[in-house]
């Protein structure tokens, strides 16, 4: 016959299906009790999620556990964990509440894409200007470790200052820039994997002065391997934004990171086509160089929004070499202002 403090024991190391702690961690157990007549066990289970496929698999091997223990037969209730235990094992297992220090009013849009090249990075810094020029205070970290073209596309020269250990983020066109390519000596491919590069990301929430920011855009790794997946895990909870070109293949590929968006809990806000066609000055014609479609597609697969077409085009901003920031007043950059008008509607 089982005692109470056994079936205690054996319920111990169970996990919690939800937040992965035991559930002697959580304090789960809330009852056991045993009928030595009929050699009946019952217990109340707290766990931090009811009614969902993981309490019936749980409930499944509790009760298997139990009767290979000897338990003639078992019943189980379950019930939910209080917000303070829940609140005391989600924040210490995410650490989220303490990026950017407690300001929580930040609100986080990540821009991804399905392949490389695709201008995801023109898209981030255009966007991020266009939220500045309608009065957000927007800051870019550009965790694309392989490209960080970032800073060259915004003009920046130089590397951000230090202010005790604290670091402060480059600023131009009114946005202020964190990116790894501040780190890389003599533009050096960067072979960061893993926890290091998990580290400095968060380090760039953590130890990087921010100046209060309405908005932080995250350039991010290209496509749907390890390293995308590494740093959709390691942001906060965030909107996304997802960048094609009209190609078919394109939009195919960029679906397979559209999937990558939803499975880590990011809200796809929309979908950006860009070198979506060519107009020529002289006609006004307008010519489809790279197929047709592909944000339409995409947008239609994912359930969200095509909010821009983004055709062809230099900036032709004088102020630097290779700048990529369209201006105001320019046609494609009144496009990139509906579009941070379209993610402000959505905030
Ligand atoms: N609409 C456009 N018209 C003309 N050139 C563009 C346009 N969008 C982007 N480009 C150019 O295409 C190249 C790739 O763009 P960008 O670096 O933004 O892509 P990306 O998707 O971020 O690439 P990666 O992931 O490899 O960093 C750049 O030289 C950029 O200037």
């Amino acid at each position: 016959m089982l005692t109470e403090t056994q079936v205690i024991a054996l319920l111990q190391p169970v996990k919690d299906p939800f937040i992965h702690k035991t559930l002697k961690e959580t304090n789960g157990i809330d009852e056991v009790k045993i009928k030595e007549s009929s050699g009946h066990v019952s217990a109340k289970i707290r766990i931090a999620k009811m009614n969902t496929p993981e309490q019936m698999q749980l409930q499944q091997e509790v009760v298997n556990k139990l009767k290979r223990a000897g338990a003639e037969s078992v019943g189980l209730r379950f019930d939910q964990l209080s917000e303070e235990v829940l609140n005391q094992f989600q924040s210490k297992e995410e650490e989220k509440p303490t990026l950017l220090n407690g300001k929580m009013k930040t609100k986080f849009l990540a821009i991804a894409s399905g392949k490389g090249g695709v201008g995801k990075s023109t898209v981030t810094v255009n966007m991020a200007v266009a939220l500045a020029r309608l009065g957000k205070k927007v800051g870019i970290i550009d965790a694309d470790i392989y490209g960080f073209s970032v800073p060259d596309m915004m003009g920046i020269t130089h590397r951000p200052k230090l202010r005790g250990n604290r670091i402060i983020p480059v600023e131009a066109h009114g946005v202020q820039l964190m990116s790894m390519g501040f780190f890389v000596e003599n533009n050096e491919p960067v072979v960061w994997r893993g926890p290091r590069l998990g580290k400095m990301l968060k380090s760039f929430f953590v130890e990087v002065e921010w100046d209060e920011l309405d908005y932080l855009l995250l350039d991010l790794p290209p496509g749907t391997g390890d390293m995308a997946l590494a740093v959709h895990n390691t942001i906060p909870e965030s909107k996304e934004l997802i960048v094609t070109t009209p190609h078919p293949t394109a939009a195919f590929v960029a679906t397979r990171a559209g999937r990558m968006a939803i499975n880590t809990n990011h809200q796809i806000v929309g979908i950006v086509e860009n070198m979506s066609y060519f107009q020529s000055e002289v006609t006004g014609e307008k010519e489809y160089v790279f197929g047709r479609g592909g944000g339409q597609t995409l947008a239609d697969d994912l359930g969200a929004p095509l909010i821009g077409q983004i055709p062809l085009g230099q900036p032709n901003d004088d102020s630097n070499d290779r700048g990529s920031i369209y201006p105001a007043d320019h046609p494609i950059g009144k496009t990139y202002e509906a579009m941070a008008r379209h993610v402000l509607e959505h905030e």
